[in-house]
């Protein structure tokens, strides 16, 4: 076959021909910083100079060549500015240029395209060769999904075109590259070898979250690179690579496409901490960083009952102390968070709406009748959420406002008065006061779960768990503001919301969504009903709109093979994750402390004597914020320790101390666990130590303290 001829005619290169490319590459990069350097300093000159002739004839200028010379500088200071972007790329570039290659064979075609698979693009300034490909290129997808054999790849313009090019990878290399020197290419038949992904895995964690461009494996590329799905559901255990995917999906569709800008994503993320551990992956990818949101600002800026309400961190602080505790508040929050209560919820306010009754309603000198407004609400609306049904009859009416108007009404006085009669509307015929139909609900269900009508703390504050259904009952009769710039929603921690919150999440941002999470890494783990669930039920296909697609991870990047195995035996056998590369290191630590001031010995043992100095980041993670500074205030005496709570907005990395819940999506190099007693009893008490121990890489020690002071 002609095919089989030409691939033994190609000659595979060698560590010759690799370090001569090398070389080239690192020259045209050279050449290329001399002339954009060259053209930046022209660019100032010219700056300079524009400036200058502006102030010294400012008095002989009209304004339009005023204008003309400002609107030239500012086409200038642009330039300017990209160039500088171009030359930090380059200087990025000359570190290491690329990273892996292969050689395709189109199919019906004798040329060979050898393709350079780097961070970023670089074409030629001599002869405008491309002399590598940017990651993110539809080409540089055969880098990570096929081995040597058939390939293929396609190239889209956003979602429309589809071109299929086929043919054959028959060479693939990986390099070995640093500081702007090649020392090694390595031959691979696989996706990636596993001793690179090896030394990869094996070096500390950073203080923020890193770029893998070079180690992406197989599964986790068909899920950064995927177009299909509207909202894409990642399921995958601890340490799968769930967030470095995320980065990197947001990051290829930044580049692929056109139409999207940096701040029409948004990544909704567990806590500021995170965010800003995740902040540099972005700009190190080369794309501005996008906008972040955690859910209870958003809950902030929707929610607008007046009464105090708790947080999302004084619920988990809650559910942490109880523990293996069976109260009522803990019984509750269960309850409170299920697909029935969500259900049951909807049941008793379809019920309540059904029996509004609807009177003469009259805006200035437009008067409608109750039957009129009944008609318009049970009948030809009545298929649509409530809030769009007052909606579309407060439009209705303002146009019979308009009509009795001389002029017509501009949109942005429409949207106004739609707006104040809608919410006319819902005071008068639906909402005695939220809460108070809250309540009324909680004391509906009263006869199935005794003791649920409870929805305020210790300290009278709404509890978080009693929030959600109310802000979700808010947005039921008024709607709220949707995030309409937002056109790609990534939400990380899946897991750490629930069925009201994406209910609330899908009517604020109707775009396309990535949702990342694992389900085993929450307090109240139910196999019955899984956060799977709760998403697989709220983003269904609905008249035909909308829809999931649902990917697994199973293999772990994060810890050694040790910690793995022991992280899977605190699930007993469930949610099990297995490493794809065998990393190995010490077998993890149980200490049993009489006191906590034990505890804070041995650690600080371990930090004195050299055994942690290996490493950058070790973390001890505590039950709550009460410990959490208890042993900071401790151990504070002996060595520098950095105290992490929920108001912290920056991670500066060293030794830290923080409570179990605030590591959640973190990761450091060794890893304190304090518990107190047996964390083995309860669902609760063993999903939380089972979040902290795989925060671990390379060592963990669980410390057990009996009696906590
Ligand atoms: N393909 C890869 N190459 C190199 N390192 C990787 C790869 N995938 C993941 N990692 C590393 O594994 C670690 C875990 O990744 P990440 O934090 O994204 O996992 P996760 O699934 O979000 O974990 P968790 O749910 O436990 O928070 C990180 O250090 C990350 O850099």
């Amino acid at each position: 076959m002609a095919e089989n001829k030409n691939l033994e005619k190609y000659k595979i290169s060698t560590m010759e021909d690799e370090e001569d490319y090398f070389d080239n590459v690192e020259m045209e990069l050279d050449y290329s910083i001399s002339i954009t350097e060259g053209s930046m300093e022209l660019g100032k000159d010219n700056i300079k100079e524009q400036k200058k002739y502006m102030r010294d004839s400012h008095g002989d200028m009209d304004d339009e060549e005023f204008l003309q010379n400002m609107q030239s500088v500012n086409n200038d200071e642009a330039f300017l500015r990209r160039a500088a972007k171009r030359l930090e790329v380059y200087e990025h570039q000359k570190k290491v240029p690329y990273f892996g290659k292969f050689v395709f064979k189109y199919k019906d075609d004798e040329e060979y395209l050898p393709v350079y698979v780097g961070m970023s693009g670089y074409q030629s300034d001599m002869n405008g060769q491309q002399l590598v490909y940017d990651w993110r290129a539809p080409v540089s997808s055969m880098y990570y999904a096929y081995e040597k054999g058939p390939a293929s790849y396609n190239v889209h313009v956003d979602d429309m075109e589809d071109d299929e090019f086929s043919g054959d990878i028959v060479e693939k290399k990986q390099f070995l590259v640093s500081n702007g020197r090649l020392k090694d290419a390595v031959d691979t038949d696989s996706n990636i070898n596993d001793a690179i992904l090896l030394e990869a895995l094996g070096g500390n964690s950073g203080v923020k979250m890193k770029n893998v461009v070079a180690t992406i494996q197989k599964e986790q590329d068909a899920i950064i690179r995927n177009r299909t799905a509207y909202n894409l559901i990642v399921d995958g255990r601890a340490g799968s690579g769930k967030t470095v995917i995320a980065m990197h999906r947001l990051a290829w569709l930044l580049y692929n496409y056109k139409t999207l800008e940096s701040d029409n994503v948004m990544i909704l993320s567990p806590n500021s901490i995170f965010g800003d551990y995740i902040s540099e992956v972005l700009p190190e990818l080369e794309e501005n960083s996008v906008p972040e949101k955690e859910f209870d600002s958003l809950l902030e800026e929707l929610l607008f009952i007046e009464e105090e309400y708790e947080s999302k961190l004084d619920q988990s602080e809650f559910i942490i102390d109880s523990g293996d505790q069976d109260n009522q508040r803990m019984r509750n929050i269960k309850v409170k968070s299920s697909i029935s209560f969500y259900d049951s919820f909807n049941e008793y306010l379809d019920r309540y709406v059904s029996g509004i009754k609807f009177r003469n309603f009259h805006y200035q000198k437009v008067e409608y009748t109750g039957e009129d407004i009944a008609a318009m609400f049970n009948g030809r609306f009545a298929r649509k959420p409530v809030y769009e049904r007052f909606e579309n009859i407060a439009y209705f009416i303002v146009d019979r406002v308009e009509d009795n108007s001389p002029k017509e009404f501009p949109d942005e006085k429409k949207r106004n008065l739609a707006r104040q009669i809608q919410k006319q509307m819902v005071n008068l015929f639906a909402e005695r006061n939220l809460v108070e139909l809250y309540v009324g609900f909680l004391a509906e269900m009263e006869k199935k779960y005794p003791g649920i009508s409870e929805y305020r703390n210790e300290y009278g504050k709404i509890c978080y768990e009693d929030i959600l259904p109310i802000l979700y009952l808010q947005v039921y009769f008024y709607g709220c503001h949707s995030y309409n710039n937002i056109k790609h929603l990534v939400i990380d921690e899946m897991q750490d919301y629930n069925i009201f919150q994406y209910a609330v999440i899908d009517r604020v941002f109707g775009c396309r969504k990535t949702i990342l999470g694992d389900r085993y890494q929450v307090l109240f783990y139910d196999p019955e009903e899984t956060v799977v669930d709760v998403l697989t039920k709220i983003f269904a296909k609905r008249n035909g709109q909308g829809g999931y697609e649902l990917k697994e991870l199973f293999a772990s990047y994060r810890s050694t093979a040790e910690i793995t195995e022991f992280c899977n035996g605190i699930l007993g056998g469930e949610g099990v994750g297995g490493n794809t590369v065998e990393r190995h290191g010490r077998v993890p630590e149980e200490i049993q402390c009489e006191s906590l001031d034990e505890a804070v010995e041995f650690i600080n043992d371990k930090l004195s004597y050299g055994d942690m100095d290996a490493y950058d980041n070790i973390a001890i993670l505590t039950n709550d914020e009460a410990d959490a500074y208890e042993v900071y205030k401790q151990l504070s005496e002996y060595t520098e320790v950095t105290l992490i709570t929920n108001q912290s907005v920056v991670y500066a990395g060293g030794v830290v101390v923080l409570p179990k819940f605030l590591a959640k999506g973190m990761e450091f190099d060794a890893v304190y666990v304090m518990t107190d007693g047996a964390y083995d009893g309860s669902m609760v008490t063993r999903h939380a130590h089972y979040i902290a121990c795989t925060r671990a890489l390379h060592e963990l020690y669980v410390l057990d303290v009996v009696q906590p002071q």
